[in-house]
Formats: C-alpha cells, structure tokens, sequence
C-alpha cells in the first residue's frame, strides 16, 4: 500500500517546543483566537509539550469509500452503511461483541469513516488509519486467524515524553477535578450565584448532577467532565470562567486539559442510552443541559462549539437516525449546522434556524420559551434542487435582520478593507494580484492572519516560499516586532501562536492541481477549514497539459477553485502574478486575467497597487477592483513597517485618499482599474472615506451591472503570464 504522505502541517513546524515545568493550575488570562475570547488558560495547559505529531498523514491517493467497500468486500468482511462511518464486526473481539460500547443495531462495532478510512472499534477502544485496518486484515489472512490482540495499536509506543506528558495531563485532570465540589455539595446562595453568573439560573440542580458538573472555587469556574474509553474513565476537564471585558461586558473564557485539539469530548453522552435515535446537537454545554431538562431529550455539546465538528466524534453519532443542531443564535452558528450537516449526512439532520424567537437553547430556557416546539420546527438539512419563494423566504429574512453577520468576517487591522468588501464570507473566491516583489505575499499573510486571529479556520498552500519562512513571517506580524531582537520572547509569542485554527500544506514548488484540491478537501473535513490561501496560481500551471493554451489552463485552474469555494462552503485567496506589468501604469483587473471568464468567476478582485520611485521602495495602496457582495469597489494606502512586516493605513493627515476613476469598458460596462488623485481630498480625508464609483450614480449603477457580470476590458489581452 501507498506510504502516507505528509500534506498538512500545523506550527510548530519544526519548532522544538518549551519544555516548562510549571505545575500550577492558576488561571491566566489570554485570549482564546478560536473563539475570540479571552480564556482562563491554566498554566497547567502550558506545562505539557505541545501536539509533537505536528506534520499530518493523509494517504497519497485518498481512499474513498468505494475504495473501502471494495477492500472489505476482497476481505470477506461484511459492513453496512451508516451515515458518515461503514459499520464493521469488530476484529479486536475474540468473543461476540456485547460490551459497554456503543454498538450499531447488529452488534458491529467497528466504525470506519467513508472520508478518512480512519477506524474506531467501540468495543475494544482501538483506533487507527485505514492502512492500520488493511495492515491487520492482511495479517489476520496471512496468519489464519480470526481475530487481533487490541495491543497490536494500542501499544503503540509513545516516547518517554509523551508518556510523561500523558501522565501528568491525567494527574492535573484528576486534580481538578477532585477539588471541585459538586453543585449539591454547595451552598444553596454560592449555587445560585454561580448558575447566574454563566447564565444557567434556570437549570436545575438536579439536571447539573445528571450531567456531573462542578464548580472550580479558585478560579470560580465550571467544570465540564469528559468520561470515556473503555472504562468510562475521567479522560479531561473543560473549565469555563466569567470574567468582564474593558467595556463592562460579560465574557466567558474557557480551558481544556488535555488542550483544545485532543480535547474530543461530547458532553452529555453518558447520558445517551444505545437505544435512543435522536439526538439534538449543540454548541455548548449549557445548551445541551437545557435542552435535555426542558424535553427530556438526549442532546449533546460539541466540544470546541461551532469551530469544528473533528470527525474522530462521528463514530458517536451513528447510532442517531435523526440529528437537530441547535448550535447557538446567531449567523455563525447557522452557517456551521449547515456545514457539520454535510459531515453528518444531511438526510438525518434539521437545522434550528436562530432568530429572535429561536435564540440559543440556554437563552430560550431563560426567557421561558418552548424548547420542545423550537426542536420539532427546525428544517430538515437536504434540500432540494428547485425552491420556491416560500422555501427561501425565512432564509431572505434571515439575511436582512442580521446584515453585519452576513458581511461576514470583519478585518481587525484593516478597517478600510471592511469598509469596501464588508467583510471575509464563506464559499467566495477572492483574486490578489500586485507587481512581482512588491509584497503580495507578506501582505496576504497579514490579511489571513487577521482573519485568524479572529476564528477563521485558516489552510496555506505556499508553493514559492517555504512554511518555516512564512511561519516566520506570520510569527512576526502577530508579535508586531523584529523577534530576531527579542529572542526571549520568542516561546511566548510562539505558544499563542500554536493556539491559532492555522494550518500549513507541506508543498513546496510545482504541485498538481488535484493533489492540491484532494488536499483541500481533505482539510475542510479534518479541520473545518474555511478560508485557503493559495501562493500562488503559477505553481500549478506547470503540471497541467501544457499543449493547451496557456489562458485555457489558467481558466481552468480559476474554475477549479472556484467550485471547490462554492461546494465546501470555504473562501479560497489566490494569488495571481500579473500578466504584464508596465513601470508606468497600475495594474488593473484586466492585467490578471487571461480572458473575461476568469474574471467572471472571482467574487473579489483585489490588487496590491505599486507607485515606482526612484528613490526609496514605492507606496503600496490596496485596490478594491471587484467586489461582487455589494458591488462597492475602491483604494486606500497602506504603510509597511519593515520591522514587524505588517501594513498600516498612514496616519491620518499623512495620506492623501485617491479616488477611483472609472473607465468605460468596450462592453459598456466599467471598471475600477485606473487611480488618481482625489481633487477633494481634504474634505473627504475628514470623514476618513473610502471614495466609493457610486459618486456618480449613473455610472456607479454600471459599475455593479459590471461587477456582477464580472465583465472587463478585454484592452491589452492576449500577452504571456
Ligand atoms: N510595502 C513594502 N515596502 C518595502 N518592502 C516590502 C513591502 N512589502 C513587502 N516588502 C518586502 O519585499 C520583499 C518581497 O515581498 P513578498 O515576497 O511579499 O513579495 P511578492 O509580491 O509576494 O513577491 P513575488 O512577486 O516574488 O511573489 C520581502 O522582503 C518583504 O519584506
């Protein structure tokens, strides 16, 4: 069988990580960039080397589930079909499975995942890649026998370090949680206190013993147990704190042992009895506490909420032939049902739709609605290929009450950039061009950054410089600091860094197309991935059939991406060197594209604007030249600070704002390519505004007939990339 083939990476890299010795498990604040809030970190968390499996197997050629079905059927194993998992007989089991596992209706107890081939064996709690399963199958026919000793995987042997590091990880977890009290061990007004302070004064005492929560008196946090394994032992602690932010505002900040990314807890499953086949789905433990008080039924919390639903827990939901997710009451929420739905098998899943009626499931316990009514009126997740109105009017609505939540993904350190594009939406394509050297690539990497930090699940694909190199670059901009003079902050800055949803494709120079997207797939699955960066088009040109024109390739490429965007449900940026450059002119959208096709299928066309000197290293502006959310398109300088390699908008006073200036196209249409100088540029750097075409509104009504047909001058087509 084919070796594993590395392709995903996350930071470290080959970073050697800090080995502390701390012990202590006081809480420190530090903000949580998944979730965007600030979390009660425990050093404790901070005292165990980090994942040291940080370069990811996938299989060279993926499996796909004809690919297994096939082999288990070479093999004589019988299987059935299940939602996201093929259900196999155990062959871990040398007696008739009927242990303590969760077992599908024929006591098949294997679970292997239709994407990965990842396996999990309830029974027995061995878990492995496809190619462990073949590896045992081939032994057991090799050998004659009928079943395998469970400790030919689970022996697997860990260093001494990740031994240590287990130990201790479980020792702080006992820790933890033998020194929180249980909710009836408190008193009657420190009980109620705390359930207020998170929110929770409506569930009972009686419902948080069901679910074995306690509270943490150090840190005044809640405690969320994790019990599995065979022996449905302790294996982690989640703890959620409350604290206030600068403006007075409430926040909840939480911590995991083990961290976040081992950390594969469905709160509430003990609960689940192996007969019950329905399941509500939710993002957080207090919503799963209410739902099941207020309807009696099962119901589970994810345990990193709407980041990722990691499909190493979808085993756990096979035995459910109806899944409602009830995420959370807002747009984020709504947007990951609809994705974890996919994971999940849409024909089981209904989604709650959030609303001021439908908002969270602890809200709606609090404000004494009917939960039971809210799960029966949620919508089923398939949809059909023809709607009508009716069908899509709830969702029209949806979009118009929460306009800020649909812009999606605001830019933190770009605010001009929010202002024009309104923010970083799922399933767009965005195109970033700029003159070869003049920063493409360290500007997007702070654009990604940005959006990083603030929870988007972030993959690079950086074929022209390395991921140590861009790593570095990263590490760099997020610090906002030449780290080279401060080494000793180094691990600091590195161990928040690590904390980012950011992962790395390991590709270096010329990769084929379909490994690329394979890749991409792969990760949205794995990791919930929704924006790929991709640095840059050229690299893939190269492997693809080179007696075709070269514009045909280019289009092809665009299209690729642009359907994997559109049918993942991801953003994919990729940059493009422009076709031709001229010293004297800026570039313009027509610089990118090979034909009008292309242009057509990019959502956002952004271009890192350079003015030549002489003298110094020119100005850079970003030009917004396509924008097809709300058409608006514009410029506005930026400021490179070569120490931290981050842009900047120049102080106010210190730049001039320029304008766009349209341009009649041959087609009628016009287009944001060319700038100059704004004759108001006073007035107008007052109100700091992004000089917008819609200035002038005869044209500015063209300008988004011309943005949405993506139509552009075909002017100076037709030269080499
Ligand atoms: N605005 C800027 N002013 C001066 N130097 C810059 C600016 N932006 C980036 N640089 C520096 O220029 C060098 C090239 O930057 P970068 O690799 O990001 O450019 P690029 O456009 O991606 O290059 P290429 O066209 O080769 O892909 C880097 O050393 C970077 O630090």
């Amino acid at each position: 069988r084919h070796a594993p083939q590395r392709c995903l990476t996350t930071f470290p890299l080959s970073r050697q990580p800090p080995w502390h010795s701390q012990t202590q498990a006081f809480a420190v604040p530090r903000l949580c960039y998944a979730t965007k809030r600030w979390s009660v970190s425990l050093n404790l968390c901070r005292t165990f080397k980090k994942d040291t499996k940080s370069t990811l197997d996938i299989p060279l050629g993926p499996v796909t589930v004809t690919d297994i079905k096939h082999y288990l059927r070479s093999k004589d194993v019988p299987f059935h079909d299940g939602y996201s998992c093929l259900h196999a007989p155990s062959i871990f089991c040398e007696q008739p499975p009927g242990g303590s596992g969760t077992l599908s209706k024929d006591g098949f107890s294997i679970f292997v995942d239709k994407t990965t081939g990842q396996f999990l064996c309830m029974e027995t709690g061995v878990e492995g890649s496809w190619e462990d399963l073949q590896d045992c199958l081939e032994v057991m026919q090799k050998e004659g026998q009928t079943s395998m000793n469970p400790n030919v995987l689970l022996g697997y042997p860990a260093s001494l370090e990740e031994q240590e590091e287990r130990e201790m990880e479980l020792r702080e977890v006992q820790r933890i949680w033998s020194s929180a009290v249980p909710f009836s061990d408190l008193h009657d007004e420190d009980a109620q206190l705390a359930k207020t302070m998170f929110g929770m004064g409506k569930l009972t005492n009686a419902t948080l013993k069901r679910f074995n929560v306690r509270f943490f008196k150090p840190t005044k946090s809640l405690v969320f147990p994790w019990f599995g394994g065979r022996d449905s032992g302790l294996r982690g602690v989640k703890l959620l704190s409350a604290g206030t932010d600068a403006a007075g505002q409430v926040v909840y900040t939480e911590a995991t042992v083990p961290r976040p990314s081992s950390y594969h807890n469905l709160f509430g499953l003990p609960l689940v009895g192996r007969k019950d086949s329905e399941v509500v789905l939710t993002g957080r433990e207090a919503d799963s506490m209410a739902v099941s008080q207020a309807t009696g039924l099962p119901s589970l919390a994810l345990p990193r909420g709407v980041s990722c639903l990691p499909p190493a827990l979808l085993p756990y939901l096979e035995q459910f032939r109806r899944v409602t997710l009830w995420l959370g009451g807002d747009m984020r929420s709504w947007e990951a049902s609809k994705v974890f739905s996919r994971k999940l098998g849409l024909k089981r899943c209904s989604l709650v739709r959030p609303g001021n009626q439908q908002p969270s499931a602890a809200e709606a316990l609090a404000q004494g609605r009917n939960l039971g009514r809210i799960v029966k009126s949620s919508i089923p997740a398939a949809h059909k290929s023809i709607v009508s109105f009716k069908q899509l009017r709830d969702d029209v609505y949806g979009e118009l009450s929460n306009t800020e939540q649909v812009a999606g993904v605001k830019w933190t350190r770009f605010p001009d950039l929010t202002k024009i594009l309104k923010g970083h939406r799922k399933g767009e394509l965005t195109v970033f061009t700029g003159p070869t050297g003049s920063g493409k690539t360290t500007f997007i990497s702070e654009y990604a950054l940005d959006l990083c930090m603030n929870g988007v699940n972030t993959l690079w694909g950086s074929f022209e410089i390395n991921n140590v190199r861009l790593a570095k670059i990263m590490l760099t901009q997020f610090s906002m600091q030449r780290l080279e003079d401060n080494l000793e902050q180094y691990d600091a800055w590195a161990d928040r860094f690590e904390e980012l949803p950011l992962y790395f494709m390991t590709f270096h120079g010329q990769q084929s197309l379909k490994v690329v997207l394979d890749t991409m797939q792969h990760a949205v699955y794995l990791y919930d991935i929704s924006h790929v960066v991709i640095d840059n088009l050229q690299f893939m040109m190269g492997q693809e059939n080179l007696s075709v024109d070269k514009f045909a390739v280019q289009d092809h490429i665009i299209g690729a991406f642009r359907k994997f965007a559109t049918h993942s449900s991801c953003h994919v940026t990729l940059i493009i060197h422009p076709r031709k450059e001229e010293d004297d002119k800026e570039l313009q959208t027509a610089s990118i594209f090979g034909t009008a096709k292309a242009s057509q299928e990019a959502d956002n066309v952004l271009i890192l604007q350079e003015k030549k000197l002489v003298t110094c290293p020119g100005r850079r502006s970003l030009q917004v030249a396509k924008n097809r959310f709300d058409g608006d398109v514009g410029i506005f300088p930026l400021e490179f600070n070569k120490g931290s390699l981050t842009f900047a908008t120049p102080l106010k006073g210190k730049h001039k704002l320029r304008k766009v200036k349209l341009e009649k196209t041959e087609e009628g249409g016009v287009e944001g390519g060319e700038v100059e100088m704004s004759k108001e540029v006073g007035k107008k750097e007052k109100g700091e505004k992004i000089e917008k075409p819609a200035k002038a509104p005869r044209t500015a009504k063209t300008v988004k007939g011309a943005q949405a047909s993506g139509k552009t001058s075909p002017k100076g087509e037709g030269k080499d990339l």
